[in-house]
């Protein structure tokens, strides 16, 4: 790295600043009582520094962050510990590559590229030279998400898994997007599945299976897209997992709105219902067991300060302070391994819209 880092505080260098970049931001900005590292916002970078500017006064808060109009001078800023990149996906690869050839640790927003080929390429890039990079898929940080997994996986509340089904769809009207929207533009890799679906795909790989990375066990995988104008509108997944004959059923739509319950885990012994404002973003989830006498329980998650962004900007932070160039929670080979069935179903086939 081109300078020391201060390990008490890690100074992020923001790039983009769009709808994401804001909620990132004001999470980091935000007093909380719990927090486990500490976190400055040491410089934005945005296609005009007009626009960086707007950017930072929008959001007001504490940060006074320097601002540039180009992603360039975040990466060479020696202020700059890490980048966070929430940019459209089909730039993630160069601006991961860009930070990391500056000794800059990075966090990008999922998905952490178009697809595997490319994230290996980033991951090659970071180890040689030991900096430290993490998908940014939150929902995996959240506290109740742990909750949920000790109690599916150690505690076996619900006995043996045996299906899940899980949906995000959200009604977007395409028709008033501009082509240029990166939720729209084939080039900048819109479809349901890697902006959305990816978090169906989560959801059921950790609640089918509680291993990941490569300590996870292999499924089959069956799965449809609907087509048009270039983009997956819809993409349904099933995941079989032959070792035991546990099945997820793992949707995504730009059509319709999910449910506010958007999964639910079915084992030998009851059933678990998640729900929350987005499949991103659990709240609450409820177990009901088939014990017609037992009464149902609910677990909250944590009373909100902001988003929850802070719980993966904490753990990236300590694993940065610690010496490490990969997080437990979400290492290189787990995003792999999704970005992997995120390939296969693309490649599997289509069907027009
Ligand atoms: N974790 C989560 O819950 C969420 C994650 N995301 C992820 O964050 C990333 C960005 O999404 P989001 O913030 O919604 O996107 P936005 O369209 O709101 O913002 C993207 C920003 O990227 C920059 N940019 C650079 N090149 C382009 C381009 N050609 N077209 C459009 N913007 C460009 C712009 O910033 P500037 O002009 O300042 O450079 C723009 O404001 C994606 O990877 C997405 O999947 C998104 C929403 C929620
Ligand atoms: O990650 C996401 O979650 C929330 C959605 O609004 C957004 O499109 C997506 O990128």
């Amino acid at each position: 790295m081109s300078h020391e880092l201060q390990k008490s505080t890690l100074r992020w260098g923001i790039i983009g600043t769009g709808l994401i970049s804001s909620w990132f931001l004001s999470d980091m900005v935000a007093p909380r009582a719990d927090a486990t590292a500490n976190h400055t916002i040491q410089a934005i970078g945005s296609s005009s520094e007009e626009k960086g500017r707007a950017f930072v006064q929008r959001l007001g808060g504490a940060a006074t962050p320097s601002v540039y109009g180009s992603y360039d001078k975040v990466y060479a800023d020696p202020e700059v510990d890490i980048v966070y990149i929430g940019i459209p996906h089909a730039f993630h690869k160069d601006a991961c590559l860009k930070a990391i050839s500056h000794g800059k640790h990075v966090l990008c927003e999922k998905p952490f590229t178009l697809n595997t080929k490319e994230a290996q390429e980033v991951f090659n890039a970071a180890k040689e030279k030991g900096v430290f990079v993490m998908e940014a898929m939150w929902t995996r940080f959240m506290p109740l998400t742990v909750q949920l997994l000790q109690l599916i996986h150690q505690d076996k509340v619900i006995g043996d898994v045996h299906r899940l089904f899980c949906d995000f769809g959200l009604a977007m009207d395409l028709d008033s997007l501009p082509a240029t929207s990166r939720l729209k533009d084939p080039a900048l890799g819109a479809g349901t599945l890697l902006d959305l679906g990816v978090y169906s795909l989560t959801w059921g790989l950790l609640g089918l299976d509680e291993g990941i990375a490569s300590a996870a066990l292999t499924p089959q995988v069956f799965s449809a897209q609907s087509i048009s104008e270039g983009i997956d509108v819809a993409t349904s997944v099933v995941l079989h997992y032959p070792q035991n004959g546990r099945q997820g059923i793992l949707t995504s739509t730009m059509k319709t709105k999910s449910d506010p319950v958007f999964a639910r885990i079915e084992g030998s012994k009851g059933t678990i219902f998640i729900e929350g404002i987005a499949t991103s973003v659990p709240r609450r989830f409820t177990v009901v067991t088939n014990d017609a006498a037992a009464e149902r329980q609910v677990y909250d998650a944590p009373a909100k300060v902001g988003k929850g962004f802070f719980y993966e900007a904490d753990a990236v932070a300590n694993d940065i302070f610690a010496g490490r160039v990969e997080n437990a929670t979400m290492p290189w080979d787990e995003t792999l391994r999704v970005l992997a069935l995120m390939d296969g179903i693309r490649a599997r086939g289509v069907c027009q819209a």
